[in-house]
């Protein structure tokens, strides 16, 4: 059997091997040559799957992305042909909300100004914002939740249409998958107008795709002085990105805050998941069985941690200024993909153990730190 696998997904031939012959492409120059008698093919986003794609793919039995976006992957196209499609939802969500948590926490240093007290405007309350929602509880920030299709099927009474997330939160974050037509469109669901309403020092954040805010009407707003401070990981046109942007774009990072390698890896053993599920067979490989020590695994805190500590911590795990820092040294020398595929590993919360967290043992725990109970 032929297996076909992005380069960038880590531990394919751990799982995969077993199955049959693992070959590794690269994702954005693939081509429908190369699936010819492939029976098994492993994209991530960067990979465009439709029919102009699969035209020479004449043994296809299984599609699998190891994503949580599925907008580069022709469904409907798939299942006429009888081909089963698996995503990874879910699968780096934690990673996500860690990226966003470390950028409002440099901003906060920045700024010299807490996060408790702030509103937090989340767009898009499904794995990724739930995630965010949970890991930030602690925190002492009012939420704004919006996500219309949740409110409607009645599990988010609590929902706040955009416009009002825009212009009363101080802090707005991006969840949303991309959407390019219907009644929840999501293609520029942030445009010149809607920005135009967001608050005076707003804090922007975007890690969902690119396209859901008007990048050249952003660049516009900032030009004429908009006082916004703008994290993007994503950006409309991967990986030919607006580079006027980056000018006034405080964090810029090329599409990274899925990135840990428990996210990657996640997604790859969801893959293996429902591949073994479609066979009828045991999946019976543990993902922690793969996955390498991290550097740092333990921190003990002092009787003078405060508040203002929480910052240090976590970007002692996670830093954002990092990846801006790559971005900024490295991207007309490398390109964007390059970056990307190079990424340095990065790990969750959840790996750095802490003790002596006395009165920060909920906060903590709540963020995702693996604390040890103190008595
Ligand atoms: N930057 C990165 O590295 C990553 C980006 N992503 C992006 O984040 C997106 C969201 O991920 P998840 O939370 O896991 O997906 P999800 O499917 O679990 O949740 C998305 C939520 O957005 C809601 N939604 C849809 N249209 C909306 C609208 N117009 N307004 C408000 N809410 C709306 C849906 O009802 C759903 O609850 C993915 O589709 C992907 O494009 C995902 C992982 C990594
Ligand atoms: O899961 C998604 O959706 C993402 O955006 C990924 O985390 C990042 O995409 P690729 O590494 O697959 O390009």
């Amino acid at each position: 059997m032929k297996i076909l696998a992005d380069q960038n997904m880590p531990l394919v031939e751990a799982f995969f091997a077993e199955f049959g012959e693992v070959t590794r492409f690269d994702g954005r120059s693939l081509t429908p040559e190369q699936l010819i008698d492939v029976d098994v093919l492993l994209v991530r986003s960067v990979t465009k799957v439709n029919a102009a794609m699969l035209q020479n793919a004449n043994k296809l039995k299984f599609v699998g992305t190891a994503t949580i976006g599925v907008d580069h992957v022709d469904s409907v196209y798939l299942a006429e042909r009888g081909i089963a499609f698996s995503s990874a939802p879910g699968c780096n969500a934690i990673a996500v909300a860690e990226y966003v948590i470390s950028v409002m926490l440099a901003f906060s240093q920045e700024n010299a100004t807490p996060l408790a007290g702030k509103t937090l405007g989340i767009i898009g309350v499904g794995n990724i914002g739930q995630c965010l929602r949970e890991k930030v509880a602690s925190l002492g920030m009012k939420l704004l939740l919006c996500d219309p299709l949740r409110h409607e099927a009645g599990s988010l009474p609590e929902h706040v249409d955009v416009d009002t997330v825009l212009a009363e939160a101080d802090i707005v974050t991006c969840h949303v998958p991309l959407v390019k037509t219907g009644a929840h469109c999501t293609k520029h669901l942030i445009d010149a107008q809607r920005l135009a309403r967001l608050k005076p020092n707003a804090w922007l954040i975007n890690a969902s795709r690119g396209d859901v805010i008007d990048n050249q009407a952003l660049l516009q707003h900032l030009q004429r002085g908009a006082g916004w401070q703008v994290a993007l990981d994503v950006w409309e046109n991967e990986p030919h990105i607006l580079t006027d942007l980056l000018a006034y774009v405080r964090f810029a990072t090329v599409h990274i805050a899925g990135h840990t390698l428990e996210g990657k890896a996640r997604g790859t053993q969801m893959l293996y998941q429902a591949w073994c599920q479609l066979q009828g067979l045991n999946a019976d490989k543990a993902l922690a069985a793969f996955l390498p020590e991290p550097a740092v695994t333990a921190c003990q805190l002092q009787a003078t941690f405060t508040d203002a500590d929480l910052g240090r911590l976590v970007h002692l795990i996670y830093d954002v200024r990092r990846d801006d820092g790559l971005l900024r040294s490295r991207l007309a020398a490398d390109g964007f993909d390059y970056l990307r595929k190079n990424y340095p590993v990065r790990r969750e919360f959840s790996t750095l153990t802490i003790t002596n967290a006395n009165d920060f043992a909920p906060v903590l725990a709540q963020l995702g730190f693996a604390v040890v109970a103190t008595h």
